[in-house]
């Protein structure tokens, strides 16, 4: 699968706006706004249109932190396997809305409803809420729904690579 970006937006209250999708991969789930890069994107493109297309907010560039690097791998359906940049989004213009593809919600940060959101997302998650900056693998079993293996590493800093860009 092609690389893809996800973004959490987060309040002055601390709060996280996630999206309930309602189709494509992942459906049902709650999560934060990303998808697949185009052809000739940059990430930080790919990131500012998925949020725009998915939850109405317009976030510049560089107002994206970015914060982690996640190398999604899935056991026994390799064609599923890519990689994730993640980034905390703290400024934008507009609105939530709700769009065909996402229901947006806030959430504080005790509350997010890890059992309806990807299983590896309460093991990476709480980490981006103690401000760490994390590089992790995670492998998913044949279900391509529970965790077969996870690995978590803190970084000092993080840059997206363009040679991932290529696909
Ligand atoms: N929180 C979380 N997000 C994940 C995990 N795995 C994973 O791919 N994602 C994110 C990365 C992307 O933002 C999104 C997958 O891309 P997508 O299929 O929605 O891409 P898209 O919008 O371009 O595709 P589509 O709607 O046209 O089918 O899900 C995970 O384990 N946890």
């Amino acid at each position: 699968m092609r690389p893809t970006t996800l973004c959490f937006p987060i309040n002055a209250a601390g709060e996280f706006l996630l999206g309930r999708k309602k189709r494509g991969f992942g459906v049902a789930k709650w999560n934060g706004f990303g998808g697949k890069l185009e052809a000739g994107e940059t990430f930080r493109q790919c990131a500012v249109r998925e949020l725009r297309e998915e939850s109405g907010l317009v976030a510049k560039e560089a107002d994206l932190e970015l914060v982690a690097f996640l190398d999604f791998r899935f056991d026994t359906h390799a064609e599923l396997d890519h990689i994730g940049y993640v980034y905390l989004v703290h400024t934008w213009q507009g609105t939530p809305a709700p769009t065909e593809e996402m229901e947006p919600r806030w959430f504080s940060a005790a509350t997010l409803p890890y059992e309806d959101m990807w299983s590896g997302d309460r093991l990476w998650i709480p980490m981006l809420q103690a401000r760490r900056k994390i590089s992790g693998t995670i492998v998913f079993a044949a279900d391509k729904e529970s965790l077969k293996y996870t690995e978590f590493t803190d970084v000092a800093d993080l840059t997206e690579s363009d040679s991932l860009t290529a696909f």
